[in-house]
């Protein structure tokens, strides 16, 4: 018992000189990237509530996980189905579903947005959730693109605000970048860095600048090779095989762009766009808006550059 005792005064303590550990985490948005910060959250201790704007999309939400687990149990606990079974039961424990966002940011310690990239949309939704969410409460977005400095410009808690900006698929990729702007307190990096450290990932830091660290080389390489394309200068299907055979890329940039989503990455372009007009890398290609406009949006529609119809 005095062991016990010792090492919970420690922990106290330690946590003491920062903000409270988290505890609660809110996830906003129940698609590929929300689901998965979710299941990193419950998987590694957090109480998560997943919340969307229909119980339709947060089922489906649910089942995706469940689906995501059993293939991280599968992997993971082979030699071992009684603890993976474990596993599995705990970590779904750990997760609750919701559609009413103010209700549940009420009693959370860090809320994590991870709704479509549109920068007016996610000012909407924080500007809401900073009037009921408790004081101590930090917000953080998943952007891939957006300033975070201008997705936190609603709010009052402009210290407790930050980037944690997770990667596809969020059980597998091993990186969170943390992002701070000048609002940003010391106390909020240090959560937010912990929080990412505490489900498992590797996290680095970067200032508030367009596309962060990874977006920012990784759009250029992937604008290049849609005009590649458009240019006729190769297919899809061999631009996809030289960057796995020649540079090593699990993913080539057309089988990437499905499975990120054709809307986000459009979304993503669009914004840099506005922001720079001037810049052609970032002029909008006509091929991704055409496919997005007749619905094919990647894997999560079926069809993209590639049809996923079974
Ligand atoms: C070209 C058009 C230009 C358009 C404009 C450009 C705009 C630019 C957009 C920028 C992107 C913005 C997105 C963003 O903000 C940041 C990102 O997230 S970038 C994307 C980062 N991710 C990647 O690059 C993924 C690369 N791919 C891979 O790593 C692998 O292919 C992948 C892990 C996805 C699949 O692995 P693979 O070996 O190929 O096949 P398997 O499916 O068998 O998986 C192997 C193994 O991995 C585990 N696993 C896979 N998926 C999951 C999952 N969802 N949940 C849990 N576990 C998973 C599993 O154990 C698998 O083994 P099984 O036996 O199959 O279970
Ligand atoms: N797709 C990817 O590979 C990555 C995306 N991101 C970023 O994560 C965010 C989400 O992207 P995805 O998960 O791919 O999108 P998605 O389209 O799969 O999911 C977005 C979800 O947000 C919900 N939503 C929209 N408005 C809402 C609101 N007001 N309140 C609650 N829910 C709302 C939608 O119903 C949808 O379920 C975007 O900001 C994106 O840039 C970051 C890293 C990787």
């Amino acid at each position: 018992m005095a062991f016990a005792t010792s090492a919970l005064v420690r922990s106290l303590s330690t946590s003491a000189s920062r903000q409270a550990a988290i505890k609660h985490v809110t996830v906003i948005g129940g698609g590929l990237m929300g689901t998965g910060i979710t299941q990193v959250a419950a998987q590694s201790g957090h109480n998560v509530t997943m919340c969307d704007v229909s119980d339709d999309i947060v089922q489906k939400g649910l089942a995706r996980i469940q689906d995501s687990l059993k293939r991280v149990v599968k992997k993971k606990y082979k030699d071992d189905p009684t603890a993976g079974q474990k596993f599995f039961d705990s970590t779904m424990e750990n997760i609750r579903i919701d559609t009413n966002v103010e209700r549940v940011a009420a009693s959370t310690d860090l809320v994590i947005e991870a709704i479509i990239e549109n920068l007016d949309i996610k000012q909407k939704l924080f500007s809401s959730l900073d009037k009921v969410a408790p004081q101590h409460t930090i917000f953080a977005s998943n952007t891939s693109s957006l300033p975070i400095k201008d997705i936190a410009s609603t709010c009052e808690r402009q210290d407790r605000f930050g980037g944690l900006h997770f990667f596809n698929p969020v059980p597998v990729m091993k990186l969170v970048e943390v992002v701070r702007f000048g609002a940003t307190s010391n106390e909020t990096f240090q959560s937010l860095t912990d929080f990412g450290q505490a489900v498992g990932k590797t996290t680095v830091s970067c200032k508030d600048t367009p596309g962060f660290i990874v977006n920012r080389l990784l759009v250029p390489y992937m604008m290049e090779a849609v005009r590649m394309l458009e240019r006729g200068e190769a297919s899809a299907r061999d631009i996809d095989t030289a960057m796995k055979l020649g540079a090593g890329y699990p993913m080539g940039p057309f089988e990437l762009c499905d499975y990120v989503g054709l809307d986000t990455t459009k979304f993503i372009v669009q914004g840099w766009h506005e922001l720079d007009p001037d810049q052609p890398l970032f002029k909008p290609s006509e091929l991704v808006n055409k496919l997005v406009a007749e619905g094919k949006l990647g894997m999560k529609s079926g069809e993209g550059f590639y049809s996923y119809k079974k």
